[in-house]
């Protein structure tokens, strides 16, 4: 078998040579694969398809999370449009995310509901699950209300408590991924953007008092949401460690959707469902699945949707 040749003087060793080639080949070819995130005008268009297909006209925008998209079937009067009939436009692909843009009336308000997210597990690069944001920021939506599903970490919450967030912890943003990674578009924001006072606390405060109005101050807490990975949940030592940091709920999405929107200056008000206990303890028999998170998401949808439509009834300046 043929193991090197000769030029001139020089061997030549063929494996490595060959397997030096096909890195060389792979490496281009997964560049030009990547994906260049769209240009303002590309985002643009896609706004202006989507209003196209609707009359209305909204500045509130809801993005319902895992098991809570129920709030997107009460909206009246509405114009839904499947994200497989948006050109250049990601699809749901996670169960409870039934990926549709709902446009319509909610406690009087016209509104758009994403009715189902995009994670970065499903493949997504951040950019393109932010890239909703920006589509909203150019139909000109001035507040954003993002809502998840996410597993306590603080061990005084309970299953089906909400908790309003006050801040986040991005454990893919400490690991250098960022939604705004990459080209700054300056038409949507700076190059950098504060963060420090994302969830807006005029909205914050509005919460605590319809929840206390509604009687649901028994389930109603505020704390920190802590954005990992996923697919996967935590192991017992990373929920441990995601509480000594200061995390009191943890989910697979949000920030970098929140990020999108303050740096174009859309207000945001986001809230998570406690929908599991997350394991901390090496005797615990049970573990946590996503069929669990949807079935709490449905028993708490009604008390989320009242929440939410008289906040959105209320929204000072809309
Ligand atoms: O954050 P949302 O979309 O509510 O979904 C949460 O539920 C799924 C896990 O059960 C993950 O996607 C997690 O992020
Ligand atoms: N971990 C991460 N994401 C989640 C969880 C969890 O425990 N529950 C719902 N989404």
């Amino acid at each position: 078998m043929l193991l090197y040749f000769r030029t001139g003087v020089r061997r030549v060793w063929l494996l490595p040579t060959l397997f030096q080639a096909i890195k060389g080949r792979s490496r281009k070819f997964y560049c030009s694969m990547a994906e260049a995130a769209p240009s303002y005008e590309d985002i643009q268009k896609i706004s202006d398809f989507l209003l196209t297909k609707t009359k209305h006209r909204p500045k509130i925008a809801v993005i319902c999370g895992s098991g809570l998209g129920g709030l997107a079937d009460i909206v009246e009067d509405q114009n839904a449009i499947d994200y497989k009939e948006i050109p250049n436009f990601p699809r749901s692909t996670v169960p409870g995310h039934k990926g549709r843009m709902v446009f319509g009336l909610l406690a009087g308000k016209t509104v758009v509901c994403m009715q189902g997210r995009f994670h970065p597990y499903e493949g997504y690069p951040l950019w393109k699950v932010a890239l909703p944001v920006r589509v909203f920021k150019l139909m000109g939506i001035e507040t954003l209300f993002v809502t998840n599903a996410a597993g306590a970490l603080n061990s005084s919450f309970n299953v089906g408590d909400i908790m309003l967030m006050k801040d986040h912890i991005s454990m893919p943003g400490l690991a250098g991924d960022n939604a705004l990674k990459g080209h700054n578009e300056d038409r949507f924001g700076p190059r950098f953007p504060a963060v420090s006072d994302a969830y807006n606390s005029e909205l914050r405060q509005l919460a605590r008092d319809i929840g206390k109005e509604l009687g649901f101050e028994s389930f109603m807490q505020e704390g920190v949401y802590v954005q990992v990975g996923g697919p996967s949940y935590e192991t017992i030592a990373e929920c441990k460690l995601l509480r000594m940091l200061g995390g009191d709920a943890v989910g697979m999405s949000t920030v970098p959707e929140v990020i999108a929107a303050r740096h174009c200056g859309i207000r945001v008000f986001g809230m998570s469902l406690v929908t599991n206990m997350v394991v901390m303890d090496y005797d615990a028999k049970g573990t946590v699945n996503h069929e669990e998170v949807l079935e709490t998401g449905k028993r708490r949808a009604q008390d989320m949707q009242k929440l939410v439509s008289k906040m959105i009834a209320q929204l000072p300046g809309q």
